[in-house]
Formats: C-alpha cells, structure tokens, sequence
C-alpha cells in the first residue's frame, strides 16, 4: 500500500488514513516467527472443542468425535458394552466432550446414564431417519475431505473412503454344503455390516454441518474442515478409574499460579505425568496424555514403545535422540494451518512455520532412515515420510517470499514467478512519484476551498483520494464530488476512489498453493502423527535415562506382578533417600498381602509405588526398579484416601464404601487393588469387621481372587486371625526399631516378623549390597582384555562401569 499526500501551494498531508504506506509510515508490527506460532498455541487451546456422537444398539457401542484442536474424527468400531455403559463413561472421561449427539430413540440404559451426566454437556437428540444406516453412509461418502485431492474419481473416493472407514467386514463364514453331485463343502463370507459405528459417523456429520462447527461465520458453501479419519480401539484396555488417576498421583492439574495463566487454565502439579512429559511438541505431551488415559495390555504395541525406549537408552545413540529432539521443535501445529488453508484464512507466518514443519519432517526421515529399520516407528518414519514433503518444500520455498511477506503483512511471490507480478511491482516501486504527480493533478480540479489532498494506493481496494474534512461537509450531498465515488469518512478525512484495483494475482497464486499443499494433506497428517509418537519415546527415554528406570518385562502366563527393588517415581525425588521395595504376588506368593506397620512407616507409599510401576510398564515406558515382570493385569482398583470429599459431597465413609464396592463387583483374577485403611472412617469393631468381611469374601473365591495389597493398622486382623489361613494370604510389615524414646523408620517390607527372624537394620544391608556391588565390578575390571580389538571402553564405562557405580554410591 502506498500513499502520497501533496500541497504545492498549501499545507503538506500526511499518509492517508489507514495507509500502512510502504515508505511514508513504518508498516504495522509484524510479529516475528516465534511470537505468531505461539499466538496459534494459544488460540487451539482456547478453541478446542470436542462433539460426540453415540449410538448403543444391541449391547454394541458405536462411537464417533469430532476434536476441533486437529479438524479430525475419531471413531470406535462397533464395541460390546455393559449395560452400565462403561466404555462408554471412558471416553467421556477422556476425551471431555462439549456436545453429545445421540439417537432420539434409544433404550433405556442409554437414558438412565445420560441423565446422570454434568450439566455442563449439551445433549442433540437425532431422529431415526437422520441417523439411518444407508443415509449416514452416503452422508459419509459424499463429504468434502480435504485430504481427498479433487483429481479423484467418485468410485476411486469410494475406493479410498472403504480402506479407512471399514463400512462393512467379513466378521464370519458360512458353510455352505456343496450340491449333492459334487459333494464339496464351500466356505462364504457373509458381510457383517457395522451399523452403530457408520450411523455415529453419519450422525456426527450431520450434526457438525447443521451446527456449522467451527465456520459459522463463513459463506455457506465452506464446510466444515475434516482433515482425517482416526480409528481407536478400547479393546486391550486395562480398566483405571478416575479416583486410581488422582490417588496415585498421575495427572494432577492446579490452577495457575501465574495471574496471567489464570485463563489459559490448569498446570499439572508434582505428578507422573508430570515428571514423564519432556515432549518437545505440543502433540506430543497431547499423544502422552491420551497414552496415560489408555493403559494397555497389547503386548505387541508395548514391546515396539520399550524398544525405541532402549535403542535411545544406548550411550552410542545420546547425541542421535539429542537431534532428533531438536528437529521435532520445528514440527508445529499442522492441523491449524492446513484448517486455515481449506478455510483460506492462512496467515503470514503460517507459511513460514509449514515450510519450516516440512524441512523438520525431511530432517527426521533422514536420520530414521540411518537408524535400524527393524524397529517400526523409524521403518515407518522413512517410509511415509514420503516425497510429497520435498515437493511441498520446494513449492513454497519457490514461490513465497517470506520476508517480503512479514514486511508487507500479506502473501508475497519471490520475482521470476510471474512476469506480470513482477511488472506491476516495478510500477509500485515507482509509485511514490508517480502518486504525487496524480495528487496534484487531482488538486488542480477540486474545490479551491480543499486545502489538500492524498493519493493511497491498496492493493486489493485500489487508488483512493483523500481530503480533509471541511466545515461546510456535514450533508451526505457535501460529500459528492463530481467524478469520484465517495467511499468512507474517517478520522476527519473523507475517502474518494480514483480508480478500480489492479486484479491480485498474488492472492490467486497462494490459492493455488493452498491447493497444492491441501492435496498433499495426508502426508502431513502423518508426519505429526509418527513425530508426536517420537516425541513421547524420547520424552520416555530421557526420563528413564535420568531416574534410573529399567525394562519392564510382561509375561501374560504369569499372575501377578514381580518387582525387584521397585521405587516410588514420585517420592524417590522428594526423599533425600529412597529406600527400594521388592514387590511378588500371584502364584505360590499368594494373592493378598496384608501390611501393617505404624504411622508414617510407609506403607502408603509401598501400595502406590507397586500401583505406578504397574501402570507404568501397561503405558510403554521403563519402570523405577531392577527389574519389573508385568503378568496379565486387567485392571487397577484402589481404595486410597484423597482430598476429594468435599466435591463429591459424600462423607469420607461413604466415598470408602463406594470405592470398595467398585473393586468388589469389578476386579477379577488379573486385577490389581490397593487399599489403604479401609474402614478408618467408622469406629473401629464395624471397621475391622468390613475390611475382614471383603477380604474374606475375595479368600473365598480361591484361585479367581484378585491380587490385592491392604495396608491397615487394624492389627487384630492378624492378632484375631480374622481371615482364614492358607497359602493365599501374606502378612507383611514396615520395619521399625526402637533406638532409646525413637522409633526408627527402615521403610523396607517384611515378612520377617511373622516368621520371627530378626530384623537387620537398613544400613546394614546396605553395607553388604555395596559390597558385592563392588566385588561384581572387581570381577568386570579383572576379566577385561585390554589388548582385544573389539573392545570399545566407552561402552565397556558407560553400560558397565557407571550403572554399577550408581548403585554402590
Ligand atoms: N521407601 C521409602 N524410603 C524413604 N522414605 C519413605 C519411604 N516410604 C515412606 N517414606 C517416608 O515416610 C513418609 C510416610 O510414608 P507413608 O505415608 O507411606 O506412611 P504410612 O505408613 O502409610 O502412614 P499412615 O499409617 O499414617 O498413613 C513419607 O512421606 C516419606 O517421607
């Protein structure tokens, strides 16, 4: 934009009004970089929104959500639920929706539990034909996707649209007996249409399309941005409850403390999460969080998290994973921009933070591709990371001049992309002279009593002429002035257009670039999906790096778990010394371990540590212990006291009831439940007298008892021998001794006082631990063949020499 105020004879103007004239006022700050992708951070977490669609039908769940933060849905293949709706309260506990889509017909669970649900849901009720199985299909086959470039047939869309959307799958087969003169049996797949899951869908679309999520400003013809389908699947997961998440200290989120933050919301507190979450990126820490949210006991998915885990582990491979780190800083918020693009509100910056996304993901896919591709995240890396990248890289890095750009605050080519632009250009640059001459053949024509006038120049708007406003101009008539068009008045000045603009090629270009780079969505879609899972590996391995974790193994043949040395994640930060606890339960050690010990002995700490390290090793990540053997655990139940009784508005006794309740009609065989004094709450005869009741009542269902730790202070639970004898049930106990008036805390768990073997203070067992600590590394340094070619000592210090130390120091 250029302005040139002229006044051969009479008082000199300045620019015109609102002229960011390049040359005659300074251009409007433009954010630099770094300060524009923090304003979009800011801006996806004060617009995320998520809605939800949920059918039931037939004991079978389908579930589909719309999240704003990535323009993408999610959806839940058809899943059985109970009729408490379980699965169902999951996701809503997950993923925290602010709309629920449902059938306005549905059963009467369905009623039963919406009913109970916040107020701060609202609740959309779908008639039937809305969400039929035919229409939701078409619905969903006939959207506008923008990662489905417009060069693709309807049937190859169709094509495309079934490989990521399973509208129908071979469930089963069918024998069909052969005709009686061949006599063969033939095998048919009968398809299995998925209803719930494709009327979710179809439910979800309607319902984003009416609302006009996210583009209700817009022209009617912009729909709403979908930028990806994402299956997830509940199948493998181990069942946490939202009390178990705040007890053991996972997530817990404080407002704040900063007054500026007050409205950005809450920070996470000391907690798992918290000390875990090193993610460079903000997909990251969110791929965390939803890993946190589904603990799991698929095997396969666990062991391929453990192994980038280790590889990074590796001294050899420290300055690799210090890189990697770096580049996935460059990998910013792709959603954002690409919604921007389909929505042709692309910023400035928003192509200087792509191209910069693009070349971060070039970076990764090279260094994946040095890495050994046996194991898959970085096979994946090289592989989709595909050349759609390059090309994406090099358009923009042809076309866009960046700082050009940022200068001007507007899209911007690089020269020699368009002769016509660069003409034009050329006539702008000579604008300023060429503006006066024009203002002051303007001023020769207008009224003597116009003391003196500007001429702008917008691009989009055109040339424009500006005058003071006089006293005489109060009519709208006053404003007319013969030949020109009046356009505004502002700040005193009166607006006038001189001519119509040059049409903006430059616009028409970056739309065009817009729809290269949309064309090529998927590959971007992919690049933060495999980044974000780097992200947490590393975020992982560098936490297991500091604190010492170890592998966890998971043997599902084995009950129970096995910890050796185990440590509280937590607490081992906050205590000058940690004391380490083995933990064996299942098979011959017995399925109920009751602890007791005095006040502050820590027994708490010994349930929550055996709770973390568990749920650690089902999230894919090292564990705080020597070693760690994770059997086949289902879920994780606990009955430990917080702070939460006065939100829920129930008394601490009946909060107790109710969590016991939960385990008992819930925890099976392969569950996990800690409790901690149970039965505090009433006085003492009615409260040893449940924890004995429900112990007893687990005892008496033998092998298919859970595996349960007890901490309580009711010592005539043994001393009345409440509970019945056998192999099933452990007594175990914090070690103390008295030292003159002074109660000594080891904080070791112990059988040995029910087998009356005497206590060896801690110190002493540390001595000796030490000791053959440093007799193993003796061993090491004796063995060593100095002369062997083969020998690498930096491995020989770094894998042998400084692990050991750690432990005898
Ligand atoms: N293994 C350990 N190593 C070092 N310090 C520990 C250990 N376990 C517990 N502690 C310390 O002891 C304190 C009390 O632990 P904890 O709350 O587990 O005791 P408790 O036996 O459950 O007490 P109460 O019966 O009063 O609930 C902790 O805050 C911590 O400082």
């Amino acid at each position: 934009m250029a302005s040139l105020g002229v006044n051969p004879s009479r008082t000199p103007q300045g620019p015109g009004p609102g002229a960011a004239s390049s040359g005659f006022s300074s251009p409007a700050p433009v954010p630099g970089p770094r300060e524009a992708e923090e304003e979009e951070v800011e801006e996806e977490e004060e617009l995320a929104e998520i809605h939800l669609c949920v059918l039931w039908n037939s004991g079978y769940m389908g579930i589909a959500y719309y999240d704003t933060s990535d323009s993408t849905i999610h959806f839940m293949p058809d899943a059985p639920d109970h009729e408490s709706l379980k699965l169902l309260q999951r996701v809503l506990d997950e993923i925290n929706p602010q709309s629920v889509v449902t059938s306005a017909k549905q059963d009467e669970n369905m009623t039963r539990f919406l009913g109970k649900l916040g107020k701060n849901l609202t609740f959309h009720f779908a008639c039937l034909p809305q969400i039929g199985l035919e229409i939701s299909k078409q619905r969903l086959l006939s959207g506008n996707y923008s990662f489905i470039p417009d060069s693709m047939t309807a049937t190859e869309k169709i094509l495309f649209l079934s490989s990521i959307i399973p509208f129908d799958c071979l469930l089963t087969v069918r024998l069909v007996l052969g005709d009686k003169a061949s006599r063969r049996l033939r095998f048919t797949p009968i398809p299995l249409l998925i209803p719930s899951q494709v009327r979710a869908l179809g439910g979800l679309l309607k319902f984003l399309g009416r609302r006009r999520i996210g583009v209700e400003l817009e022209d009617y013809n912009v729909s709403v941005p979908i930028l990806g389908f994402k299956k997830f699947m509940l199948t493998h997961l181990v069942n946490i409850d939202q009390d178990t998440y705040s007890v053991l200290q996972i997530f817990k989120s404080e407002s704040h403390p900063s007054a500026y933050k007050v409205a950005s919301g809450l920070k996470e507190g000391l907690s798992l999460f918290g000390i875990l979450n090193r993610c460079r990126c903000k997909w990251g820490e969110k791929l965390l969080r939803l890993w946190f949210t589904r603990p799991t006991h698929d095997l396969g998915e666990l062991n391929s998290r453990l192994d980038v885990i280790q590889f990074f582990l590796l001294p050899q491979n420290l300055d690799m994973a210090q890189m990697l780190h770096r580049l996935l800083g460059h990998i910013k918020n792709v959603p954002l921009i690409l919604k921007r693009m389909k929505l042709s509100h692309t910023k400035v910056s928003d192509w200087q933070v792509l191209y910069k996304t693009v070349y971060g993901a070039l970076g990764l896919r090279d260094a994946c591709r040095s890495l050994p591709q046996s194991i898959q995240l970085f096979r994946d890396i090289a592989q989709e990371f595909s050349d759609d990248l390059h090309h994406i890289a090099s358009l923009i890095g042809k076309v866009v001049d960046f700082e050009g750009s940022l200068a001007e605050n507007r899209f911007t080519v690089l020269p020699n992309i368009d002769p016509e632009i660069d003409e034009k250009k050329r006539r702008l640059m000579g604008l300023p002279s060429f503006l006066t001459e024009v203002a002051r053949k303007e001023l020769e024509n207008l009224d003597s009593r116009i003391p003196s006038c500007s001429v702008i120049y917008i691009p989009l708007i055109g040339f424009l002429l500006s005058i003071p406003r006089l006293p005489f101009m109060v009519e709208a008539s006053d404003f007319e002035i013969n030949g020109l068009d009046f356009m505004q008045l502002r700040e005193g000045l009166t607006l006038h257009s001189l001519s119509h603009p040059f049409p903006d090629q430059e616009t028409l270009l970056m739309y065009q670039l817009q729809c290269q780079v949309l064309a090529r969505a998927a590959v971007l879609t992919q690049v933060l999906d495999l980044a974000s899972r780097l992200d947490v590996l590393l975020a992982l391995a560098s936490a297991a790096r500091d604190y010492g974790y170890s592998r966890p193994r998971y043997s599902p043949q084995v009950l129970g778990v096995r910890i050796q040395n185990g440590r509280h994640p937590l607490m081992e930060l906050c205590a000058r010394t940690f004391v380490p606890n083995s933990t064996e339960c299942g098979g011959d050690k017995g399925r109920v371990k009751v602890i007791t010990g005095p006040n502050s002995s820590g027994k708490s700490i010994y349930l929550k540590q055996v709770g973390l390290i568990t749920f650690m090793a089902l999230v894919g990540s090292f564990v705080p212990a020597e070693e760690a053997e994770i059997g086949a655990v289902d879920a994780i139940f606990t009955r430990i006291h917080s702070c939460e009784s006065i939100s829920l508005g129930l008394s601490t006794f009946m909060i107790d009831l109710n969590q016991v309740a939960k385990a008992v009609n819930n925890a099976t065989a392969q569950s996990l439940v800690l409790i901690d004094e149970f039965g505090k709450g009433t006085n003492t005869v009615d409260g040893l007298a449940l924890l004995a009741a429900v112990l007893r009542h687990w005892l008496a269902r033998g092998p298919t008892c859970p595996h349960i730790f007890v901490a309580t202070n009711f010592l005539s639970l043994v001393q009345l021998q409440l509970l019945p004898q056998g192999p099933l049930v452990q007594y175990l106990t914090m070690e103390t001794c008295e030292d003159g008036n002074d109660l000594v805390f080891f904080y070791q768990v112990s059988d040995l006082i029910r087998s009356g073997k005497p206590i060896k203070p801690v110190k002493d067992l540390l001595k000796k631990n030490q000791m053959e600590n440093c007799q193993t590394l003796v061993d090491k340094f004796m063995k060593l063949d100095l002369e062997d070619p083969n020998l690498d000592l930096n491995i020989f210090m770094s894998q042998e020499v400084l692990p050991a130390a750690t432990s005898i120091l």
